[in-house]
């Protein structure tokens, strides 16, 4: 018999399911496979709730109930409860369906209408719904070395406590013990694809790890879209809308693709940004691949420059960001040039992006290349005798850092473009995919084009917005083959952040924009509005984060594990995480290099290493002890003064962009910088 219908389920509906004995498994697995005949109501086994959302429906099936809704040709399995002895159909457990909502039946498709719950009927001292026994664990696939410490729990506040077991292994758990209100599992939770219905056993017996999300309709167009153009395909998207998402769905297609066009021995490269985002995608490209992984490398750039340069055994010592400044310094020192105020305007800081941004990640060989350079996004135009002066300066600092053996990242990726330029390596991919390209040297993105066997195998997902690194370049001024001319796609829906957060870090992004093309903005979840507070000491800072941060986890049903603090520095990142732990909530601060996602407690980093990652429960805090990164020096000229500032506002955006239900954001009192303004009272709740 085949169905006729498509099923997908709720992440709450795989929970429970995993929780049920093998005997119930196999009768609700029937009742499934016969909603997937036809799931229209037929008064006895099946049933519409009308009175409480005219699209929900419930099958009964033994002691169980399941609660669907379906639109042709899905059928959406939300949740699978027990029924209680003493609860009669019509009235069963308001609390559990979240009562009758007239939004929902009224909202537009798409478009969010529930709102996170802020209350709970239980409190956190009352015993647990169920006790904890090892049958549970076992049934919901939680790992064995965390038994123990999950046995001893009693109350909910023990689960949010619990320090001794990462946070996504405690969510399960109290999502199976505290089943969120239907209304708010048919609104905010995503949708995966059940591709057969006995998938279901398999996931149930260990054989498949996971289940694939159902992209929107306009994500799957773009998944598929333009695989026989002749150029290479760009996607843009706010924060959130998906772009990773697509991409690595788009591996999947093009590998089939091409194995269609009967290449057997496809190679593909998937790139982002950071090393935390590598560990992500491979996560994900393992679920979505399987075997066929294995025709995928997952690469950053940076990874591939220092492979291609060990390989042509040419590999230098990585020059730290701090002595690579030293070095600068020391350059600017004993330059003699023309004019010897020429470059007085400039800061050593400005004068250091100067030097990579536009001479060596634009590859500029001569100083007759760098007087006619163009130089996007750089506010401070600089004349013949300025880039003469930066041009001897550049010329000295390369030679300091040459005679040490030692070189920057920019001038590694340089040169690893060069090796393959030169023939003195070479390496091809059938298909090369970009994540995350906003932040990208032209360099590094040349070397990804030169990867790649034909410009019309390249996919590259970027978000101007989140350029924290860059000011800005021009795609075709970075590589004559980076022509996206017919072939560039923009997102619109943003599934991370609620409505509230989304809009309201719009709003203090205004003056930071570099993509500055307006496009209507359309939010799957809705929340309550971002706070503000503002903090008169470390203490003051260290106390509102610890009370708003146990509340907004306590109001998502999350342990602390779900919570990220994004600060400027590293310092001021170190300095809170000790502060919280003494506080008696366990922080870590975490570096770029070294972020451990699934390390129980609060996680700490920098706002530049949240890039690309999303928490469900984000705080920004941290400026009161760098004071100094909302402020410049007064001899600072006014362009670079903006340029910088324009960049710091973007890496705050990012910072902001990552949350998903809650964000906070605690400003030092009295600050007067001209970053820590712009939190508009319609957005930002600041009482
Ligand atoms: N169709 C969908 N259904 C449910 N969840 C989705 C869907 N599309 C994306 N998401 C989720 O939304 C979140 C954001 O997706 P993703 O990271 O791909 O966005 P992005 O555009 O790359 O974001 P950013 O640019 O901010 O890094 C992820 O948790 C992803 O799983």
């Amino acid at each position: 018999m085949t169905a006729n219908w498509l099923a997908t389920m709720k992440f709450n509906f795989t929970n429970e399911w995993l929780a049920l004995s093998p005997k119930e498994a196999h009768q609700i697995l029937a009742k499934i496979k016969q909603l997937t005949q036809d799931p229209t109501p037929d008064a006895k086994v099946k049933k519409q709730l009308k009175h409480l959302n005219p699209s929900l429906h419930r099958i009964r099936c033994g002691d169980y109930r399941i609660f669907y809704t379906f639109e042709h040709p899905y059928i959406s399995l939300l949740a699978l409860r027990r029924r209680k002895e003493d609860t009669y159909e019509e009235d069963i457990d308001a609390e559990f369906l979240g009562g009758y909502d007239a939004s929902i039946a009224e909202s537009k498709p798409g478009e969010a209408s529930v709102r996170f719950p802020t209350q709970f009927p239980t409190t956190p001292a009352d015993p647990l719904p169920e006790p904890i026994t090892v049958e549970l664990l076992i049934n919901l696939r939680i790992a064995s070395r965390y038994h123990a410490a999950l046995l001893t729990l009693q109350t909910e506040q023990d689960l949010i406590d619990c320090q001794a077991v990462p946070s996504q292994v405690l969510e399960k758990l109290m999502e199976y013990l505290f089943p969120r209100p239907l209304r708010e599992i048919m609104q905010d939770q995503p949708e995966m694809i059940l591709q057969e219905v006995d998938d279901l056993m398999r996931f149930k017996e260990g054989e498949l790890l996971g289940f694939l999300l159902r992209l929107s309709p306009e994500q799957e167009g773009y998944v598929n879209w333009a695989m026989n153009t002749n150029g290479p395909t760009l996607l843009k998207g706010d924060p959130g809308t998906g772009k990773s998402l697509i991409a690595l769905y788009r591996v999947r297609v093009l590998l089939h693709h091409l194995r269609q066009q009967g290449q057997s021995d496809v190679r593909i490269l998937f790139t982002t940004y950071t090393n935390a985002l590598i560990n992500l995608s491979d996560q994900l490209l393992k679920q979505l691949l399987g075997p066929d992984r294995d025709a995928v490398e997952v690469q950053t750039a940076d990874r591939i420059a220092i492979s291609l340069l060990a390989r042509a055994g040419k590999v230098p010592a990585i020059i730290e960001h701090g002595e690579a400044r030293y070095i600068l310094n020391k350059a600017i020192e004993t330059t003699h040039f023309n004019g010897d105020q020429a470059i007085e305007r400039l800061s050593p800081d400005y004068l250091h992006q100067e030097i990579h941004q536009v001479i060596v990640a634009r590859q500029l060989h001569t100083l007759e290349e760098y007087l006619v350079a163009a130089r996007p996004g750089r506010k401070l135009g600089l004349n013949a005798l300025q880039r003469r002066a930066v041009w001897c300066v550049y010329e000295t600092y390369r030679d300091l850092l040459a005679r040490q053996g030692k070189a920057t990242w920019r001038q590694i990726r340089a040169r690893a473009e060069e090796c393959l330029v030169q023939g003195i390596v070479s390496e091809r991919y059938d298909a090369v995919i970009v994540d995350e390209a906003q932040d990208l040297d032209p360099s590094a993105l040349r070397l990804l084009v030169r990867l790649c066997v034909s410009p019309n195998r390249l996919f590259v997902t970027a978000d101007a917005n989140q350029s924290i690194y860059g000011s800005g370049f021009t795609w075709n001024d970075v590589h004559a083959n980076l022509r996206f001319q017919g072939r560039t796609a923009i997102l619109h829906t943003n599934y991370r952040s609620t409505r509230e957060i989304g809009e309201a870090a719009q709003s203090y992004l205004a003056g930071g924009t570099l993509d500055t093309e307006l496009v209507e903005r359309s939010y799957i979840n809705r929340g309550e509005r971002p706070v503000l507070r503002v903090a008169r000491s470390a203490t003051d800072e260290v106390q509102t984060l610890a009370q708003l941060l146990s509340e907004a986890a306590r109001a998502c049903r999350l342990g602390m594990g779900a919570c990220a603090i994004f600060c400027p520095t590293q310092k001021a990142g170190q300095v809170l995480a000790m502060a919280l732990t003494r506080h008696g909530l366990p922080a870590t601060f975490m570096s770029g290099q070294a972020l451990d996602l699934e390390r129980p407690g609060i996680k700490v980093m920098t706002l530049s290493s949240s890039k690309g990652l999303e928490f469900p429960v984000v705080a920004l805090a941290g400026f009161l002890s760098s004071a100094s990164y909302g402020y410049l020096p007064p001899t600072i000229v006014q362009e670079e003064r903006s340029e910088t500032f324009e960049q710091r506002r973007r890496t705050i955006f990012v910072g902001m962009t990552r949350a998903m239900r809650r964000l906070l954001v605690i400003i030092p009192a009295g600050t007067k910088s001209p970053l820590l303004t712009g939190f508009d009272k319609r957005y930002w709740n600041r009482e």
